[in-house]
């Protein structure tokens, strides 16, 4: 469902789990076994053509995949490879065919006669001739991405490829006004005074979570709202806006946060199930702190000029600061991406600042560090206009060290420095 119909794996895996009644042990394997080989697929796909004398492409799908799912049994779990080679051989028999499970069965073999590092060993590019490429197979990473990492993370590149392929643990937020951090369950996460981490279990059964008092939220977003509602605001800070609101993490969060201080929150999202969700997530209109959830295009904000306090633009953008937590999104972007992409991100910032008051604070974030989503952007909007200027973002981050950003005055969060999504903040003001 994940490759075929472009579902999400986070998303996916509950219904199916729960379909067939899997829990405990059984439900923790199956989600290792199907998360691990999404998010392994490249280091396998290179295994898998050192071992299938044709391309891979020209496999038939539903036999590729459960060829993938085997080699994560060798490679990548501890599961005894008569037992990796069995399930899956049996598996390919009953889906696609007898003579298709002796052509697994014999590829498998092959794959079990070494361990992962015997594999990358022959199968990565030499890093003296190749260093990204090699990096691309041994941590499972689009070489395009990798080259884009490369450029703003530097020498620390390895680090972050690694950190990209360890789930995170389960973040929670305490939406303040509405249940405490001591009331969850878990360890206080280091930088959010909100924020707990789950050290196991299901969030859904924590009793604040299921009643909206609570919520699942990556420490980095829980930053990125209350860096925003900690920013300095010149006069009246009553009207605030989420421009690209969906699913509504940071809505939540910001109208907890605007309740608590006489400000209301609206939040827009352009695509109509997304903005349900906001509406779901902040409890809709009416909900202490929100004014309204409203199914808009951002870039044509139903707003007057000068007219917001506080405004959070997070962009939609490649995701590839989230790469932890979506085992599939590294292989569905593609470097063409980037382009529409970032000229939507200019136009809902050119919007953001129309709608802006002067005095007022503007937070543009992004989950993805790439520079053509991050300090591009803000570059292209900001220097020509003499009104609009980059205020220092890090002092917002309290107790959070080594995040400077690609640009003076901005900041960047990384998993593989402070365990969180590789969040981008920059804090945007104007003048008149
Ligand atoms: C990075 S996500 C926002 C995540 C959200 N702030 C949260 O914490 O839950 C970006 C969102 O922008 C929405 N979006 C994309 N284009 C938009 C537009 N032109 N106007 C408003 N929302 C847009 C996407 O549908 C997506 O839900």
């Amino acid at each position: 469902m994940v490759r075929t119909e472009g579902g999400y794996t986070n998303l996916v895996l509950p219904a199916v789990l729960a379909k067939h009644g899997l829990d405990g042990r059984d439900a923790a394997f199956a989600t290792e076994l199907a998360a691990g080989t999404i998010r392994r697929q490249g280091t396998y796909d290179a295994v898998l053509t050192a071992c299938i004398d044709r391309p891979l492409r020209k496999v038939e799908s539903a036999v590729l995949d459960a060829l993938r799912l085997g080699v994560h049994q060798l490679l990548g779990m501890r599961v005894p490879a008569h037992a990796a080679i069995d399930t899956t051989v049996g598996l390919v028999r009953t889906k696609v065919g007898i003579g298709a499970a002796g052509f697994a069965n014999a590829v498998l073999r092959t794959v079990g006669s070494r361990d992962l590092d015997g594999w990358l060993a022959e199968v990565a590019p030499d890093p003296a001739e190749d260093r990204n490429g090699h990096l691309a197979v041994v941590h499972s990473h689009p070489r395009w991405v990798v080259d884009e990492l490369e450029i703003v993370v530097g020498e620390e590149l390895p680090d972050l490829l690694a950190a990209d392929n360890v789930p995170p643990r389960v973040t929670l937020v305490a939406r303040p006004g509405r249940s405490t951090r001591e009331e969850l369950p878990g360890t206080p996460t280091p930088y959010s005074p909100y924020g707990v981490v789950l050290e196991s279990g299901d969030p859904a059964s924590v009793p604040a979570v299921a009643e909206g008092r609570a919520g699942v939220q990556d420490e980095g977003s829980q930053l990125v709202a209350l860096a925003l509602a900690s920013a300095r605001v010149e006069g009246r800070d009553e009207r605030w806006l989420d421009q690209c609101a969906g699913p509504g993490g940071k809505s939540a969060l910001l109208a907890a946060l605007a309740a608590e201080r006489g400000a209301t929150l609206v939040g827009t999202e352009i695509h109509h199930h997304r903005a349900r969700l906001v509406a779901r997530a902040t409890g809709g209109v009416g909900a202490p702190g929100v004014l309204g959830v409203l199914n808009a295009d951002g870039t044509r904000a139903p707003f007057a000029d000068d007219s917001i306090d506080r405004i959070l633009l997070d962009a939609p953008c490649t995701g590839l600061g989230a790469l932890r937590r979506r085992p599939e999104s590294r292989w569905r972007r593609t470097a063409e991406d980037l382009e529409d992409l970032t000229l939507l991100q200019r136009r809902l910032l050119e919007e953001a600042v129309r709608v802006l008051r002067p005095g007022g604070a503007l937070l543009y974030a992004t989950c993805s560090p790439v520079r053509s989503e991050t300090a591009d952007v803000v570059t292209a909007v900001v220097s020509p206009r003499p009104e609009l200027s980059l205020e220092d973002v890090r002092p917002l981050l309290p107790g959070v060290t080594d995040a400077d950003g690609p640009l003076p005055d901005t900041a960047q969060l990384w998993p593989h420095r402070h365990g969180t999504d590789a969040m981008f903040l920059a804090l945007v003001r104007k003048d008149r």
